[in-house]
C-alpha cells in the first residue's frame, strides 16, 4: 500500500501573553493512520487542536492537507477543507434530537442554501431527505440508531460522545480530530469507543486523537507525538515512545 501524507503541519508556535503554549510543533500524519497526541495537563494539546481547526490563529506555522496548503483561519473553512473535530467538553445541540444533531453536521456538505431550505424548493426537499438518510446511517454506524429521535441531552454520556463523532463524520472529513473522546467514560464505554475508532479507521478515515488514557492510546495509535510544556519531546511508534526516557520523566512515570 502506498503511503500518502494526509496532514503535514510544521513549525507551529503559539503564545498567550507570557506563555509559550506551543513551541515549534510539527506533525506528519499518513492517510489511514490513528495518530495520537499526548502529554501532561497543560502541555498544549487542545491549543494545537484549536490552531489546526481554526479556533486560534498560530503565530507561525505551515499547514497542508492532502498535499494542498490550507489556511486554518475559520472553523467553517477548516470543515470545508476536510477536518472535523469533537471537543473535550461535549458540544451538542442539547435540545435537538440525535438525528437533528447529525443532520446539522451534514449541512456543511450540502448545496441548497438556507433560502432553498426555507422556501422548501423541490431540490431542497430532495436534499433534505438525503441528509436525513445519511444521518440515520451514521447513527447506525456509531451504534445509537435506536435513539435517533431522543433529545440529545437525555442520552447517556457515552452515547453523547458517539453522537458527537457521528456529527463530525457527517461532514465527510478526511481527518477526524477527537479531543479526549474517552474522558469520563467507564471501562465498558471505553472498550466500545475503542471498537468504534477501529471501525472508523477500517473505513479508510484518518484520526488524530488527544487522549489521557495511556492504555487506550498505546493500543490504538499507529504513531504519536508527546508534548510537554508546549514542546514536542518524542515522536514515533507507541512501543518506542513508551520507552523514551524524556516521556517517562514528563508523563508516563508520573500519574501513570
Ligand atoms: N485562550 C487562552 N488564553 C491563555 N492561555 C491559554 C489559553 N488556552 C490555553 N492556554 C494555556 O496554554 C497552556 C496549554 O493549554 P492546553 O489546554 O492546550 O493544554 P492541554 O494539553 O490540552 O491540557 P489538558 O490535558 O489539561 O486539556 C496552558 O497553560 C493553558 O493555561
Amino acid at each position: 500500500m502506498s503511503e500518502q501524507v494526509l496532514l503535514q503541519i510544521a513549525g507551529v508556535n503559539k503564545r498567550f501573553g507570557g506563555l509559550q503554549a506551543l513551541s515549534n510543533v510539527s506533525v506528519k500524519i499518513m492517510q489511514g493512520q490513528i495518530y495520537g497526541l499526548i502529554g501532561p495537563n497543560g502541555a498544549g494539546k487542545t491549543t494545537f487542536f484549536n490552531v489546526i481547526t481554526g479556533l486560534y490563529q498560530a503565530d507561525t506555522g505551515s499547514f497542508e492537507l492532502a498535499g494542498k496548503p490550507y489556511s486554518p483561519s475559520a472553523p467553517h473553512e477548516v470543515a470545508k477543507a476536510g477536518i472535523a473535530r469533537t471537543f473535550q467538553n461535549i458540544r451538542l445541540f442539547g435540545e435537538m434530537s440525535a438525528l437533528e444533531n447529525v443532520m446539522v453536521g451534514r449541512h456543511v456538505r450540502t448545496h441548497q442554501g438556507v433560502l432553498g431550505a426555507v422556501l422548501h424548493h423541490k431540490a431542497a426537499r430532495k436534499e433534505e431527505a438525503e441528509i436525513r438518510k445519511r444521518a440515520m446511517e451514521l447513527l447506525d454506524f456509531v451504534g445509537i440508531a435506536q435513539f435517533a429521535n431522543r433529545t440529545s441531552r437525555y442520552l447517556s454520556y457515552g452515547d453523547q460522545r458517539r453522537l458527537e463523532i457521528a456529527r463530525a463524520l457527517a461532514t465527510d472529513p478526511q481527518l477526524l480530530a477527537l479531543d479526549e473522546p474517552a474522558a469520563g467514560m467507564n471501562a465498558t464505554e471505553k472498550l466500545a469507543l475503542r471498537e468504534l475508532l477501529v471501525k472508523i479507521k477500517a473505513e479508510g478515515k484518518t484520526i488524530l486523537l488527544i487522549e489521557h488514557d495511556v492504555k487506550l492510546v498505546m493500543g490504538l495509535c499507529d504513531r504519536l507525538t508527546v508534548l510537554d510544556y508546549g514542546k514536542p519531546i518524542a515522536e514515533g511508534l507507541p512501543a518506542d515512545v513508551q520507552k523514551n526516557a524524556a516521556v517517562i520523566e514528563a508523563y508516563l512515570g508520573g500519574a501513570h
